[in-house]
């Protein structure tokens, strides 16, 4: 039996407004309405989903580095229905060493060319990438080859030859080559960099530190897809409550427009977030010039 089953057309219809431009029912290949209004959107920059399966208390994970199944079998047809949608996962790296996970669409009659490009952030390269689910995926053409965005950094073993690297150089680097550095890489510069090879809708999923710093940015992001499951995690799990600035009388970020919709037991929002706070300071010193790319065979 399929692990996933085909959307019902209200559940489709549910999610339209919130999809990027250009999707389609995966059935019939008919395109889905566009919202009336739709966003102002940077060219330059990829559409862009957050999207994640929280507890009632707002947790993502039973401990930190657990890999934790919330949602149910409803909303999991939903999150390979929006991995059709789209033409990259992205993940941070303590998503991929906790969870290997398949970044695959699994969609019932997806193929190998309906499957978006797993994007791991993962600059001290961590990931042990030639022993994941993703690489043998890959190998099985159930998934394409991922993509590492990283700091400068030897390999201690080559890549695969569908596999690549992004590389980001610090503008003021404090640190000599393949030191470890955990000073962030600028979101716009990475989502820029997916734009520029090609990638037009990217689909976030974690973990909590990339949720966290994107609930920050709300001039990156198009659509929140968030799945609520009827549980609560308790204390010791792992948060996705953004940092709040200090003195701040404002919530950090909302929903509107937002719609509802139950999946089996779990009750998904999606909306378009709406930020009360001013949007943050532009974060690109110059982007073309601190991201290059090598293929590495
Ligand atoms: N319930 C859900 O929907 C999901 C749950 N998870 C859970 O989340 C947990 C992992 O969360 P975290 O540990 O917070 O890891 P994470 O997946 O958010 O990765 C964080 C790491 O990625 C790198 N990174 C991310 N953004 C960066 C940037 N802008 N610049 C430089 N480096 C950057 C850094 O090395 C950072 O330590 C796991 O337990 C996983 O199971 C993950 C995804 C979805
Ligand atoms: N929708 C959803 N519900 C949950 O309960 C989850 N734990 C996640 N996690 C995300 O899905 C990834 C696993 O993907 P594969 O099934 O291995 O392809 C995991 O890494 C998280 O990003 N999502």
């Amino acid at each position: 039996m399929s692990e996933t089953k085909a959307l019902a057309a209200s559940e489709m219809y549910f999610l339209s407004p919130f999809l990027p431009p250009g999707a389609r029912n995966p059935a019939t290949g008919a395109e889905a309405p566009r919202p009336v209004v739709d966003s102002a959107k940077d060219e330059k920059l990829p559409f862009v989903t957050l999207t994640y399966a929280q507890s009632l208390d707002g947790m993502i994970a039973f401990a930190p580095g657990q890999r934790t199944t919330i949602s149910g079998p409803e909303t999991k047809s939903m999150t390979h229905f929006l991995r059709y949608q789209h033409d990259a996962i992205l993940v941070g790296v303590g998503t991929a060493v906790a969870d290997d996970p398949a970044l695959n669409c699994r969609y019932p009659g997806a193929t190998i060319n309906d499957q978006p490009r797993p994007v791991v952030v993962d600059p001290n390269l961590r990931f042990q990438l030639a022993r994941s689910q993703m690489a043998k995926l890959r190998h099985e053409d159930k998934g394409k080859g991922p993509w590492l965005i990283t700091r400068p950094k030897s390999l201690d073993s080559p890549l695969d030859s569908n596999c690549q690297i992004i590389r980001w150089t610090d503008p003021m680097p404090k640190y000599t080559d393949n030191a470890v550095s955990n000073d962030p890489i600028f979101w716009r510069s990475i989502l820029e960099a997916l734009k520029h090879k090609g990638i037009n809708s990217v689909m976030i999923e974690g973990g909590a530190s990339v949720i966290k710093d994107l609930l920050r940015l709300p001039e990156l992001v198009d659509s929140i897809i968030i799945t609520m499951a009827p549980t609560f995690i308790g204390q010791g799990g792992v948060s996705i409550a953004p940092r709040r600035p200090p003195k701040a009388e404002q919530n950090v970020a909302s929903l509107n427009p937002v719609a509802y919709h139950k999946f089996g037991k779990d009750m998904v929002i999606a909306g378009r977030p709406y930020f009360p706070l001013p949007p943050s300071m532009p974060l690109t010193l110059n982007p073309k010039k601190t991201l290059d790319e090598t293929q590495e065979k």
